[in-house]
């Protein structure tokens, strides 16, 4: 099953319920409110439950420049980090990034499209194990990124130090 999943990164099992993202849509990756943002749109396909995948398909221009001509590693990361965050929601928890490491395997060209794709590996109680690709159209694969998100409760999320912004 493939769904379109623009904004969201809470599960649905908290639709009726909009937590802070979801007010906001200010998310410099996916909300639509940032106008400075990125403003990607992923499909998620859920046709193999336990290993969710999201992709968005993107072209970045001199915004995001680092390299003459290339995206700025640390966009790389964002969108790695980005599509990641988007397994969370099929996967029905609500989690943020604990760990994110990169390989930067050949320069992002600005101005081309890309192809954003993730997917889930295996979760480890609280721990969730996601991986992440950027490539060209034709397949090839120039950053790839992996991460540990953690499942948020209200326990967590208090002692983490998130809080509520003003409504
Ligand atoms: C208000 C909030 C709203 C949220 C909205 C959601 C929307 C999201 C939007 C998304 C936007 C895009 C996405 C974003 O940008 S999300 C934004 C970027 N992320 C953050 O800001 C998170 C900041 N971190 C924290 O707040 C805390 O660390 C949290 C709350 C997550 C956990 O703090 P806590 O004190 O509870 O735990 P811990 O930190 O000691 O450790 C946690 C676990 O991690 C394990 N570990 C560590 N490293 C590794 C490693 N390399 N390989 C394997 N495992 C590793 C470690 O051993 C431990 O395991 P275990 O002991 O449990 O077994």
């Amino acid at each position: 099953m493939s769904s379109q999943d623009t904004v969201r990164h809470t599960p649905l099992s908290m639709d009726g319920n909009p937590t802070i993202d979801e007010r906001a849509s200010h998310c410099f990756g996916c909300g639509p409110a940032n106008p400075q943002g990125l403003h990607l749109v992923f499909s998620t396909d859920t046709t193999v439950p336990e290993h969710p995948a999201a992709t968005a398909h993107l072209q970045l221009d001199r915004l995001h420049e680092g390299p003459p001509g290339y995206v700025h590693g640390g966009i790389v990361a964002t969108l790695l980090d980005e599509a990641m965050s988007k397994l969370n929601r099929p996967l029905d928890v609500l989690a943020v990034t604990r760990h994110m490491e990169v390989d930067y395997l050949r320069p992002v060209p600005l101005f081309q499209p890309l192809v954003l794709i993730s997917r889930h590996s295996h979760r480890d109680g609280r721990k969730l194990f996601h991986q992440a690709e950027i490539q060209t159209t034709g397949g090839a694969v120039l950053a790839r990124g992996k991460a540990v998100f953690i499942r948020l409760d209200k326990a967590i999320l208090a002692r983490a130090g998130f809080t509520q912004p003003d409504d």
